[in-house]
């Protein structure tokens, strides 16, 4: 691999990328799940959760008179692992409740904590780009096994910005960094996310943390690790 123009920003995606795709699926979620239905009761009257609720009414076509109706729909979207914001953003405010109360803390690779202290401590610009919202990706970093690694990034995008898919999102983002698109570099685990950022403009590296590289592999710059990544950046591999 060779390095690309010099990179001043760097954008990470979070599941699969800084932090196990197995810690999401297996805490994170079912924790929303178990803990829906009891959240939604006690807080439908607050003013940000019952306007959650009523875009979950609107986006689903629900009656807005069954609450259980749109607690079904939430745990239909949990399960099948949709990035609504609304979901989104009711997940980020559940999981509130279980850092704090210390049912888990965030999962972060001791190689994405190394790196991304290291970058900022440089004067790299990092940003988090995740379907997760951004209250949520603020305490997976704010409360990771590593501590508190919020003082890193200097920004946060969810779905607000658009869906991690689409080439417009990654404009987006750009207009909102206001920097060249070469001089950022996206990290994910994904590819599709990885096209959508490259036909922005931005370079990208590939995180394949287990199992075979993907044969579409050969097309990326691939890494095991931010280890792998730092290699790349400070062009050793
Ligand atoms: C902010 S941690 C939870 C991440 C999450 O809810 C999710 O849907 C994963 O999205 P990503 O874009 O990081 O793959
Ligand atoms: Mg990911």
């Amino acid at each position: 691999m060779t390095s690309g123009p010099k990179i001043s920003t760097i954008v990470t995606d979070i599941e699969g990328t800084t932090s196990s795709i197995r810690f999401v699926h297996e805490v994170l979620f079912p924790y929303a799940a178990e803990h829906m239905a009891r959240f939604v009761q006690q807080n439908q009257a607050r003013e940000d959760v019952a306007a959650l609720l009523a875009d979950v009414v609107a986006l689903a076509g629900l009656p807005d008179d069954n609450i259980d109706g749109v607690v079904a729909q939430l745990q239909q979207w949990i399960q099948d692992d949709q990035k609504i914001t609304p979901l989104k953003t009711l997940q980020g405010l559940l999981w509130q409740e279980g850092y704090e109360q210390g049912h888990f803390k965030g999962h972060v690779y001791a190689d994405a904590n190394a790196n991304l202290r290291a970058w900022a401590e440089t004067g790299m610009a990092l940003y988090v780009y995740s379907s997760g919202s951004v209250a949520a990706q603020k305490l997976i970093f704010g409360y990771s096994e590593f501590g508190d690694l919020t003082p890193c990034f200097k920004g946060y995008f969810d779905t607000h910005i658009g869906a991690k898919r689409e080439v417009q999102s990654y404009r987006n983002i750009l207009s909102e960094l206001g920097v060249t698109p070469e001089q950022v570099l996206f990290l994910s685990d994904i590819e599709a996310e990885l096209e959508a950022a490259s036909a922005a403009g931005m370079q990208t590296v590939w995180l394949v943390r287990d199992g075979e590289i993907p044969a579409a592999g050969a097309q990326y710059e691939v890494a095991r690790d931010f280890d792998e990544v730092n290699q790349w950046l400070i062009g050793t591999r």
